[in-house]
């Protein structure tokens, strides 16, 4: 498996990879990348050779069990990186990547959301024409992961009682099946991708690779690590660089194209060290420029959250999908269609940024974390050397937006939260608030906390963004294509123009399903009035 080179940089090398090649080289075996080594491969003479940073997920229970996903966090799985300096925000955030076949899809909690159409309006809206829900949402039925309401034997009570209590507190319908339309409000329990007879993720991996390992035109690099793109004799951008597990490099070629989809760290991260993003920054670190493209790692965008935590009577029946199964939406512009507030409500304190903060923490308790579904602080990505190795910078820019909308979301928030706890049935379980703690009640001292206890709902994307030939900071174009380069695709959350209101994984399934189609000119699923 392990080609060594025999060639320099820049040129054809006579190594199996560069002499066989592959039709398509598909960069990471993350969630969009198994949908597309699936869909690309179900045409028998189309060689397709993915590149994995990661091992396996087949077999590994530690993966495959979706209620362990707390425990891969900043495990051996995970890149774990970290963000620069939060003037606003919370420092220490650390923002877990999956090092693993089927990427975040495969450390993740799978809570599993269709996009609202207003999401994909705003798509259209910023160029990206062909991305309008009409398109986009019937590939829902192409979808192979099972994608279920969380089970009746995972539905602790206390999850029951959180969502009978928002509910009543918050005027809000219960929802049973948050897939089946768009809404503007509901409390409920989850849709995830998963069996709950077994508790095994339904991941891009599980669901898209694993019954088709055995094709003969599929090859998985895991373990291997592309650090730059480099042009082949054509002058196209269809070779990778790579370092195999063992040390050794090589150099792997597609015939037909690149597809990127190492995510929105990494895929702006390997444009950057190959010489493609904004051509002074490149300078300054001494890599030569293949091409100046100022939006590669701009509009760096993420759901924010922040935590409220009770102490509860004591310990908690057992049942869960993944501890965080039911969760809440709330509409406070009501002239919009869409929700402007989430809330994940957790049945474990979820303690990492309090206890920090100097918080105790509760024997037994749960927590509610209010997020922020479109974010107006937008931050960037950029590399701090031209050394493969080193971390890039990851500026969230949290909480800086000029309208103070984001900080007075998690402000509304932390107060919501408040009411839904002091609501029965949910009421009689709490026994007393640990973080902020009842003390903390002026808009002033919720937005210190807030921002202080911040976390990330881990939803980093648009970072290459899509956009129409006018936009100065689009990297792809409206057929996922990089900008000014032949040969390369970008597929992964890094070329969302605009954060999606939920969850964004079914966003990224949804993207490649139809860049599959989009590559291969296959028709896409025929359009319904009432999709969703
Ligand atoms: C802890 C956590 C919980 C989350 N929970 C949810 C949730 O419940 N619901 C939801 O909708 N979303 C959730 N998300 C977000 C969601 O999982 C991601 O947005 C989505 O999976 C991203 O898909 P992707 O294809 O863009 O990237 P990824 O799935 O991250 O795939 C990137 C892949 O590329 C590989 N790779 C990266 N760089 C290289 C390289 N240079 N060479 C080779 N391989 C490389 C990686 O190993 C990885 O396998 C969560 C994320 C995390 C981290």
């Amino acid at each position: 498996m392990n080609e060594r080179e025999s060639g320099g940089p820049g040129h054809d090398v006579s190594g199996h990879d560069v002499s066989d090649g592959y039709d398509y080289v598909v960069v990471g075996g993350g969630t969009a990348g198994c949908v597309l080594a699936a869909r690309l491969t179900e045409d028998p003479d189309c060689r397709v050779c993915v590149i994995e940073g990661g091992p396996s997920d087949v077999g590994d229970e530690n993966v495959l069990r979706l209620r362990n996903w707390i425990n891969l966090l900043e495990s051996a799985y995970d890149y774990g990186y970290t963000t620069t300096e939060q003037p606003r925000g919370n420092s220490h955030i650390v923002h877990s990547r999956a090092r693993v076949l089927g990427g975040c899809s495969s450390h993740n909690t799978l809570i599993s959301f269709l996009p609202f159409p207003e999401d994909l309006d705003e798509w259209v809206g910023m160029g990206c024409a062909g991305w309008d829900p009409v398109t986009v949402l019937p590939y829902r039925r192409r979808l192979q992961n099972t994608i279920v309401p969380v089970g009746e034997a995972d539905r602790n009570p206390i999850a029951k009682d959180f969502v009978t209590a928002a509910a009543e507190a918050l005027h809000v319908p219960v929802i049973e099946d948050f897939n089946r339309r768009p809404f503007p409000d509901g409390a409920g329990f989850f849709s995830l991708s998963y069996d709950p007879a077994t508790n095994h993720r339904s991941s891009a991996s599980v669901a898209y690779l694993h019954p088709v390992l055995d094709r003969p035109n599929l090859t998985l690099k895991l373990e291997t690590w592309a650090h730059q793109l480099l042009p082949a004799a054509d002058g196209r951008l269809t070779q990778v660089r790579v370092r195999y597990a063992d040390g050794s490099t090589g150099t792997v070629r597609a015939e037909r194209e690149l597809l990127l989809c190492a995510g929105a760290v990494d895929t702006p991260r390997l444009l950057l060290l190959s010489g493609i993003g904004p051509a002074n920054q490149l300078r300054a670190l001494g890599i030569d420029v293949r091409a100046d493209l100022p939006g590669v790692g701009e509009n760096l965008l993420d759901h924010p959250e922040s935590v409220i935590i009770w102490e509860t009577h004591g310990p908690l029946p057992p049942n869960s999908a993944m501890d965080s199964d039911a969760g809440l939406f709330v509409r406070r512009d009501t002239t919009q269609p869409r929700p402007d507030l989430m809330f994940h409500f957790y049945q474990v304190p979820f303690t990492v940024n309090t206890e920090r903060l100097g918080y105790p923490t509760p024997p037994y308790g749960v927590c509610m974390t209010p997020n922020v579904p479109r974010a107006r602080s937008t931050g960037r990505l950029w590399l701090r050397s031209a050394d493969p190795a080193e971390h890039p910078a990851l500026d969230f820019r949290y909480f800086t937006d000029p309208d103070g909308h984001d900080e007075r979301t998690i402000v509304e928030g932390l107060r919501l939260a408040r009411e839904v706890a002091g609501t029965a049935p949910l009421r009689d379980w709490l026994r007393r608030e640990i973080a902020p703690g009842p003390g903390i009640r002026s808009d002033e001292g919720l937005s210190e906390y807030g921002r202080r206890a911040a976390h990330t709902v881990y939803h980093p994307a648009g970072t290459c963004r899509m956009g129409a030939a006018d936009d100065p900071l689009a990297v792809v174009d409206p057929l996922l294509r990089l900008r000014g380069q032949d040969g390369v695709r970008i597929v992964d959350a890094s070329v969302f123009p605009t954060m999606p209101s939920i969850n964004p994984m079914v966003t990224v399934l949804l993207a490649a399903e139809r860049a599959a189609d989009l590559i291969t000119g296959r028709p896409g699923p025929t359009p319904e009035g009432s999709e969703r």
